[in-house]
């Protein structure tokens, strides 16, 4: 098998990246945008050992699964890499990349259907897009997938369309200052990611300059003609010196307007701060914490440890019906606005603390405190062993495991089998429609 060489594949699965898999003497190709059943000619791009990837030439014969969209560059940027399939389908999806990972695990499961999102499309409630030049012009857009190139963009699809015309308006702003885009490669430029965050529960919007000076000529000016974009009541400048991919810095500074907006998760009202991390999908959310509240089976009794807590959402929606409530997170800032949340929301019986969740627990244990169940909700990565140790060490009769990635949680859930729990089931959430993203929800138990 060469480069540039035209095959004919049949399609037979989707990876857990959303790409059409076909076999061929030997190898196994990934061609991009196809789908199971279908029949491609494709060209082959890249040619790896035993796997190689490919792009469609022709679609021979089309999947009934697949549905037309607007804008191919949705599925191209790693946008919205499902977009091109029944939303239907894209659930079944989901579901299925669980049942596999329980199937290499050994485990033999309950998946669940997973929970469709009440908004399939414009359900972000946060954008955070790239800005370059492209062909002379300062552009937003998202970076084509695997690359650093910029395809321009104006509709962001799966984010609020308030957001793509509060980022439209931005991005018109800085052109007409003759604001440089930042300029990767050099390490020069100013503006190098916009980040727009929308509150649900009232319209009002914080705009982030990401810029790699903390003050340029025009940055008051710029600044100024922001805040004049209707419902933008936040413009902050966060300032990231550094050559890297990571795209916040540190310190963030007030350009104009207020630190924070205010959204609500079910009735619970969060301010939140602009590096906080807050569930993009706002209708969805309230949806995976009653889940999770209702199959961890709380009583009023119950002290609860909300580990990784955050700003605090997760702890404050499970307070109203538990005795109490203890949050541990590692972000000093977060662990203020959780405390200020609880304020906020006229909620007594939940306390924050700053610190690493799998030192402190112990630290309470040995205090005399006795935790009925503890919710874990960790970045991608899952937990650490040092953590689980320490969750066991805790004695919790139940243990909620809510996942953003389901290999890591599958991995963890072994750990803990071979800790004394165990789950019978786990139920996918779609909080990332169009996306191949699956966030989950299982139960714990003490065998
Ligand atoms: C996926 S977020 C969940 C936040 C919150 N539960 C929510 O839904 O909004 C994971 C959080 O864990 C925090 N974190 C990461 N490692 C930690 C640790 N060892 N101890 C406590 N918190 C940690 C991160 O700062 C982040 O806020």
């Amino acid at each position: 098998m060469q480069k540039n060489q035209l095959v004919k594949l049949e399609i037979t699965d989707l990876s857990y990246e959303a790409m059409g898999v076909a076999h061929l003497d030997g190898m196994t190709i990934f061609v991009n945008n196809a789908l199971p059943g279908e029949v491609v000619e494709a060209k082959i791009l890249k040619v790896k050992k035993s796997f190689a990837f490919a792009k469609i030439e022709k679609l021979i014969k089309q999947s009934p699964d697949r549905v037309t969209i607007k804008l191919n560059q949705w599925v191209q940027t790693g946008l919205a890499s499902l977009a091109h399939i029944k939303y239907d389908k894209q659930l079944d999806f989901k579901r299925q990349q669980v049942i596999n990972l329980l199937e290499k695990a050994h485990l033999n499961k309950k998946v669940n259907a997973t929970v469709a999102s009440p908004e399939e499309t414009g359900y972000r409630n946060k954008a955070q897009v790239p800005v370059r030049k492209v062909k002379g012009q300062l552009e937003i857009g998202f970076f084509r997938k695997h690359s650093h190139d910029l395809v321009p963009m104006e509709n962001f699809f799966t984010t609020d369309p308030e957001i793509d015309r509060v980022l439209v308006a931005t991005r018109d702003i800085l052109r007409k200052n003759h604001i440089p885009a930042y300029d990767e490669v050099k390490n020069k430029g100013e503006v190098r990611y916009l980040e727009v965050r929308r509150s649900k529960a009232n319209g009002e919007m914080m705009v982030i300059l990401v810029c790699l000076h903390k003050d340029f000529p025009q940055l008051a000016k710029v600044a100024d003609e922001i805040s004049q974009i209707s419902d933008v009541v936040s413009v902050i400048l966060n300032h990231n010196p550094k050559k890297t991919n990571v795209i916040l810095g540190k310190h963030d500074y007030l350009l104009s307007g207020n630190p924070q907006i205010e959204d609500k998760i079910g009735d619970v009202c969060f301010k939140i701060s602009a590096q906080s991390f807050f569930q993009i999908n706002s209708l969805q959310t309230p949806r995976l914490y009653n889940l999770a509240i209702e199959k961890a089976g709380l009583t009023s009794d119950d002290t609860v440890i909300d580990a990784y807590s955050g700003i605090g959402t997760i702890g404050l929606s499970v307070a109203k019906h538990v005795k109490s409530v203890r949050g541990v997170e590692i972000v000093k800032p977060a662990v203020q606005d959780a405390k200020e949340n609880a304020l906020l929301n006229g909620i007594e019986n939940a306390d924050y603390v700053c610190g690493k969740a799998e030192e402190l627990m112990p630290s309470w244990v040995s205090e005399g405190m006795k935790a009925d169940v503890i919710f874990v909700d960790p970045p991608r990565k899952g937990l650490t062993l040092e953590f689980i140790e320490a969750s066991v060490k805790t004695n919790p009769q139940k243990i909620v495991y809510i996942s953003c990635n389901p290999a890591t949680m599958v991995r963890d859930l072994t750990m803990y089998q071979d800790l004394g729990y165990d789950f019978e089931e786990i139920t996918p959430v779609d909080m990332f429609p169009q996306t191949p993203h699956v966030e989950c929800v299982t139960v714990l138990e003490k065998k």
